[in-house]
């Protein structure tokens, strides 16, 4: 399938609506509320439902940002915020685009974890698709009714069994695929009517969650086996029917499912893992940026990662890749990595207890008969590692003894705490760079205040080393390019470009990688090349995408990827009729069936 289609929802384009009055109102797609101009009042039969005084969009800002101000916690901010998107979209948008740094912990980790928790508690109003496990048969049509092939760009789906660290969370899980789309929109700048959040509800193994009687997902153990895959192919196979040019994101899948589910369809469609993909290509740029700073060789580097699930091992695997691609073998690529879980380092002797992804850098117990390989300092004097990288969910792991052993091995220690929400991280970087005397180059999974260290008085802005980083630019290169798959090279093209972008190559006192406030204008750089590389891979599908070999040729391509970004700004409302609404099926204008 090729189209010469450009992205449909360029920035000003009026949108066509088929309500009036109250139903208006209560869209929040189409909702302007004190915005609509006055022609839009007398057309859309909004005459007396609202006050005479017509308001800008900053004014709205303005207001909502005072309500949001008198938020007495950050839960209670995040409803608010909740409530606002259920009301307003354009407004949402627009408040959160002149506060990202403020608010993107509310809206996202780790206050989305918390809301997440309690998701059958703080339910209001559902937004997002809820497929149930009991209703298999019926996934096809349920999708449907989010619109025609060419209205839907980008997916987020979750099972909730393995939400950030948190664990199973059953249906409050489509609060991730939510939360991860509002990003998408904000700093990728997808449009939020062309994506759409999806939950699995599988049942749930969270025994609060069972026993509670306001849970509002299903009751019932998880589901598992062939009933399980049967129902995830259902949705993916209708995704792939009904929408054939969208991008699908899979989040926090359990361990179990997450990579294989990935590696069975990968092949096949432009699909993607976050925490397995998104975390690696964000990992893997900090590693490049913090390597220079360190003013050592990213191929001559030792990793050590601690806690080896989806996570962990897409780091290793992503890290092993570019060792490969610099010209190394596969077998000395691996030996320059050494992952820990509960069993300790991984050894050849757990391989009966070890996934495919883990035994492949499992160690040979000869090597390590001398050494405690249970606890991680004496892992980490046995290793020297210039990397210690966190994803095990296992709150303060790097111990004082340990971060002290690492440094000193090696001058700079890159020491990554990724593990989220903020509790769990396995060091805060207070500590850490106290404990070596500011010479760690630490980034962290959820945001961290900057540090001052009273020995020095010197202050580091610790940057943030989310998958949000990276999966924004990537997913809007690869919506833009209709990309068939996502290529590894495509991957290593976004880790290139992100790198390109920390902070501290200028100053190497500076942050690891840029920050979030800046994401959307990293997107643009990282889905520019993502593009160029799905190209020269023959894997995109539109027409129109400046060429490379033109003088000019990235610059214009970055042009083309900006001009297609939607941005927080209120479109002249048209009335839609029998005409626009056949148009609109077919993609041609901005309406969503779905409002
Ligand atoms: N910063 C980011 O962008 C990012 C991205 C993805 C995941 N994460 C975080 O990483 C953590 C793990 O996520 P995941 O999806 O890989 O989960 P996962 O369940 O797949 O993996 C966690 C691994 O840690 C191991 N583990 C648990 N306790 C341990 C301990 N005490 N010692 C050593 N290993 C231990 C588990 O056995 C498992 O293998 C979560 O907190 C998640 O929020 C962060
Ligand atoms: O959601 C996040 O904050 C990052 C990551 O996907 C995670 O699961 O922790
Ligand atoms: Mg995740």
């Amino acid at each position: 399938m090729s189209s010469s289609q450009p992205y449909p929802l360029p920035a000003k384009t009026p949108l066509y609506c088929a309500l009036e009055g109250k139903a208006l109102l209560s869209t929040p797609t189409f909702n302007k509320g004190s915005a609509f101009t006055a022609t839009e009042r007398t057309t859309f039969a909004l005459e007396g439902l609202l006050p005479s005084t017509i308001q800008t969009l900053d004014q709205q800002v303005q207001r909502a940002y005072g309500q949001y101000r008198a938020c007495d916690s950050d839960i209670a901010k995040n409803a608010f915020l909740t409530s606002m998107k259920e009301q307003n979209e354009v407004l949402y948008y627009a408040l959160l685009a002149r506060n990202v740094k403020e608010m993107l912990p509310i809206v996202y980790t780790p206050t989305e974890g918390e809301a997440i928790g309690n998701y059958s508690r703080m339910f209001r109003r559902p937004d997002g698709c809820f497929l149930s496990v009991l209703e298999k048969g019926k996934v096809e049509g349920l999708l449907a009714g989010w619109g025609g092939e060419d209205e839907v760009d980008y997916i987020v789906v979750s099972d909730g069994e393995e939400i950030l660290g948190i664990g199973d969370q059953g249906v409050g899980g489509i609060g991730i695929s939510i939360a991860k789309l509002v990003l998408m929109t904000l700093c990728g700048g997808v449009c939020m009517l062309r994506t759409l959040p999806v939950i699995l509800d599988c049942g749930t193994n969270n025994p609060d969650l069972l026993n509670d009687e306001l849970y509002l997902g299903l009751r019932q153990p998880r589901v598992r086996g062939r009933e399980y895959d049967d129902f995830v192919d259902s949705f993916v196979q209708a995704v792939r029917k009904l929408f054939p040019k969208a991008t699908l994101h899979f989040e926090d899948f359990g361990l179990g499912n997450a990579r294989r589910l990935l590696e069975k369809y990968r092949p096949e469609m432009a699909c993607f893992n976050d925490d397995i993909q998104g975390t690696a290509v964000v990992t893997m740029a900090t590693i490049i940026a913090a390597a220079w700073v360190a003013k050592v060789e990213v191929l001559d580097l030792r990793v050590l990662v601690y806690g080896a699930g989806t996570a962990g091992t897409g780091i290793a695997d992503q890290f092993r890749d570019v060792v490969i691609e610099g010209g190394k073998s596969k077998v000395e690529a691996v030996k320059q990595i050494w992952l820990v879980d509960k069993q300790g380092l991984l050894l050849h002797s757990h391989s009966p207890t070890l996934t495919p992804a883990q035994m492949a850098y499992a160690r040979a117990d000869s090597d390590f008969v001398s050494v405690n390989t249970r606890d991680l300092t004496c892992i980490v004097r046995a290793v020297k590692p210039h990397v210690l990288i966190g994803t095990s969910t296992h709150p303060n792991a790097f111990a004082e003894s340990t971060v002290k052993e690492m440094s000193t091995h090696v001058p700079r220690p890159i020491i990554l705490p990724l593990s989220n929400p903020t509790r769990l991280h396995e060091a805060r970087p207070s500590d850490v760079l106290a404990w070596t005397d500011g010479k760690a180059l630490v980034a962290t999974g959820s945001p961290f205040p900057p540090v001052t260290l009273g020995k020095t008085g010197k202050t580091y802005s610790i940057a943030e080393c989310n998958n949000a980083i990276a999966f924004p630019g990537i997913g809007l290169g690869t919506v833009l390019s209709r990309a068939d798959r996502i290529s590894d090279k495509m991957l290593l093209a976004a880790i290139r470009r992100l790198a390109e972008h920390a902070p501290a190559l200028k100053d190497p006192d500076a942050p690891l990688l840029p920050d979030v406030a800046d994401v959307r204008e990293v997107s643009k750089d990282v889905a520019s090349a993502v593009i160029r590389c799905a190209v020269r891979e023959g894997l995109a599908r539109v027409a129109g995408i400046p060429k490379e070999e033109e003088e000019e040729g990235e610059r214009e391509l970055k042009m083309w990827v900006e001009m297609q970004m939607w941005e927080p700004e209120y479109r002249p409302l048209r009335k839609a009729g029998p005409e626009e609404s056949s148009r609109a099926a077919k993609g041609e204008l901005g309406v969503v069936r779905r409002a």
